[in-house]
């Protein structure tokens, strides 16, 4: 029987070149203010065409003054002259003069030096006077300004292109896009960004019995949890999802993939085990039950249905559908909510979230297990549990219907192939699942 690992190689090799071909799609273009933006990723390089900060500007409320001005020493008393506020274009600060300027204003032509206005005698600012404005009444009288200290040449001093130079690559492709590199792109003129398209999955939830939420329930149906939950997964991974639901038919199945259009990937839930209605095996694949492969037999035509040594998750389908011209790579997992659940969890998930620069989820540490525990020799139980008050773990049952369980687990927890039983207080491999 496939171990768990020889599985996840299998579907790696089955979507790299679905997964390459995405990422070599021409890109989506989306405006810098789009709300889908932040957490895709970058499709190219992008380079500044302007300097960052674009021009000299000052760090402080305060005085643009030349350094010059203070060879004889201080204090020194200067004429103040055309006030730069930001957003003006640059004025000029002429020998002898300390010009009012503001956060974030150009440093006018001829200043080398900012002194905040604390530092000031007065420390605040009189009337301020802008390039266009009329001369005061009272212009005689020139207001002056006197500074106990010299400043050091660029001091309070933001440099053009000290964030960034012109030209230089703002980020580079494959980058995703954090709210940072989001800002930083838009403090360079960027308007619309290309962004890698998101791997396209066609979703179906098989099943006489389910029903969508919202629906009256009828005697012996349930309502559809697969759909949402793996949708929802799927979409956390950075996947565009759309999800159908389609009962009992092959035939049912087979119209649904014709009409859904173009996707990447195909992925069922439930359908493929040993009963006598398996929806996906019957539409996939016309050959036998035995678990051991069907008629397809390669994964490059056909569905291979399979036993992995895992539990849940035992039952797997993995292959290529070709039904109407429409030909994709395919997984099918089984219908039970946890096995579905932890099937993506263990072999789609990290392909697509390494495709859309996401990083790993749950790094897998070792704790303590809390209580003794039992699991199928011959398989690789994969247990939801969670932290007690002194760090070591409590398993809940295996079963894989158990999707409230699921969904308040805390962790995951790896009993590999060999171990029938763990004592209390033995080590036991785990993985964050609440994140
Ligand atoms: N004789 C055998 N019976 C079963 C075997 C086996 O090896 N021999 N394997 C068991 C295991 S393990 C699993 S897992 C399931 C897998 O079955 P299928 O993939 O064929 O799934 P279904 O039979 O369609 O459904 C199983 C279970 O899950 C419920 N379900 C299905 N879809 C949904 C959904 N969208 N939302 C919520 N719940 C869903 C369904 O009602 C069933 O209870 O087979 C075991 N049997
Ligand atoms: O292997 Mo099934 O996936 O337990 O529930």
């Amino acid at each position: 029987m496939r171990t768990h690992t020889e599985h996840a190689e299998i579907v790696a090799a089955l979507l790299a070149p679905v997964l390459r071909a995405a990422a070599l799609r021409e890109p989506e273009w989306l405006p810098i203010d789009d709300a889908a933006l932040s957490g895709r990723v970058l499709a190219r390089e992008l380079r500044a065409e302007i300097p960052l900060p674009p021009f000299d500007n000052s760090q402080m409320d305060g005085y643009a003054v030349r350094t010059a001005d203070f060879a004889g020493g201080a204090p020194r008393t200067l004429v103040v002259g055309l006030a730069a506020p930001a957003g003006d274009a640059p004025i000029a600060c002429a020998p002898g003069t300390a010009c009012p300027v503001m956060t974030g204003a150009p440093i006018p032509v001829g200043a080398d030096a900012v002194i905040p206005i604390e530092q000031a005698k007065p420390p605040r600012f009189g009337r301020l006077r802008r390039p266009n404005d009329p001369a005061p009444p009272d212009a005689q009288a020139a207001e002056t300004v006197t500074f106990a200290s010299a400043p050091q040449p660029g001091a309070f001093v933001r440099e053009q292109g000290s964030d960034h130079a012109a030209g230089a690559p703002l980020l580079l492709a494959g980058a995703r896009l954090r709210p940072a590199s989001i800002g930083l792109l838009a403090s360079a003129g960027v308007a619309t960004v290309p962004v890698r398209r998101r791997v396209r999955i066609l979703l179906v939830s098989t099943g006489d019995e389910v029903t969508a939420p919202g629906e009256p329930l009828a005697p012996g149906r349930i309502y559809d949890a697969n759909a949402p939950l793996l949708a929802a997964a799927l979409r956390d991974a950075g996947a565009d999802v759309t999800a159908r639901r389609v009962a009992d038919r092959p035939e049912a199945l087979r119209a649904c993939i014709a009409a859904a259009g173009e996707h990447d990937l195909l992925v069922t839930s439930g359908g493929i085990s040993a009963g006598a209605f398996e929806v996906v095996r019957d539409a996939f694949d016309a050959g036998d039950r035995s678990g051991r492969g069907g008629s397809g037999g390669t994964l490059g035509s056909g569905v291979e249905f399979t036993a992995i040594a895992m539990q849940p998750g035992g039952p797997q389908g993995a292959g290529t559908v070709d039904i109407d011209g429409v030909r994709m790579p395919t997984l099918c997992f089984p219908g039970n909510p946890v096995s579905s659940a932890l099937s993506a969890e263990l072999f789609l998930l990290p392909l697509l979230r390494e495709h859309a620069g996401l990083p790993a989820r749950g790094a897998r540490t070792t704790a303590r297990l809390a209580h003794d525990t039992v699991s199928p020799e011959h398989k690789h139980q994969v247990r939801r549990g969670r932290f007690l008050a002194d760090g070591s773990v409590a398993l809940s049952p295996p079963s894989s219907h158990l999707l409230a369980d699921l969904a308040s687990a805390e962790l995951l927890a790896h009993i590999p192939i060999g171990v029938a039983h763990l004592a209390a207080g033995s080590p036991i491999e785990i993985q964050r699942f609440d994140v």
